[in-house]
């Protein structure tokens, strides 16, 4: 799934620095990570760093050497498929950056390893909000009582549209 939806109630952190290795006619907020800084930041990977299981690969925690927090995607499988899902993911979100989205940091590419780095979403997804725990403690209420809230609830219908999307994309 490429739309990553991720509630994100975070504080504005520093942008990491353009490497010299990124787009030199465009400046993008990412950098080709070093296996071994990646390695480091997730413990090599560690079974206690894993914070979730994709359809293409395990999410792990990790930390840089400068103190920030990371989710690193490592696909399982080098297929055609993964390859695609790797390049599809970078690139698009390579290009798009807003305080809502969920933000690359970079990634890895190198013989059957395929990194991509992310910025780490202490808030759970999208999905953990609309469901399970999370979505019992906090009930959206869907009914207009004026023109605030009636903006509030087109606001809500085209996030419904969105998830709904998602999970359609998702089958
Ligand atoms: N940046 C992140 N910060 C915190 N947790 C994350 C982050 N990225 C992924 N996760 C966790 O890892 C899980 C799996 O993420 P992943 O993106 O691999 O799967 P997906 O989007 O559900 O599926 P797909 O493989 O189809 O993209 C998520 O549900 C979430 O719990």
């Amino acid at each position: 799934m490429i739309m990553k939806c991720f509630c994100c109630d975070r504080e504005e952190e520093e942008e990491p620095k353009t490497s010299k290795n990124s787009s030199s006619s465009r400046e993008y907020p990412w950098k080709i990570y070093p296996l071994k800084e990646i390695l480091h930041a997730t413990n090599n990977f560690s079974d206690d760093n894993k914070i979730g299981e994709g359809g293409f690969g395990s999410v792990y925690w990790g930390q840089t050497s400068t103190g920030t927090e990371i989710a690193v995607k490592r696909l399982k499988a080098m297929s055609a498929k993964a390859e695609m899902e790797f390049a599809l993911e970078v690139e698009i979100l390579g290009r798009v950056r807003h305080k809502n989205l969920l933000g690359l940091r970079g990634f890895y590419a190198g013989g059957n390893e395929r990194l991509i780095v992310y910025d780490y979403m202490p808030n759970h997804s999208l999905i953990a909000h609309l469901h399970g725990q999370i979505a019992e403690d906090c009930v959206l209420d869907w009914e207009p009582e004026d023109e605030h809230n009636d903006r509030i609830r087109r606001g809500n219908r085209v996030s419904r549209s969105i998830y709904i999307l998602c999970l359609s994309n998702h089958k």
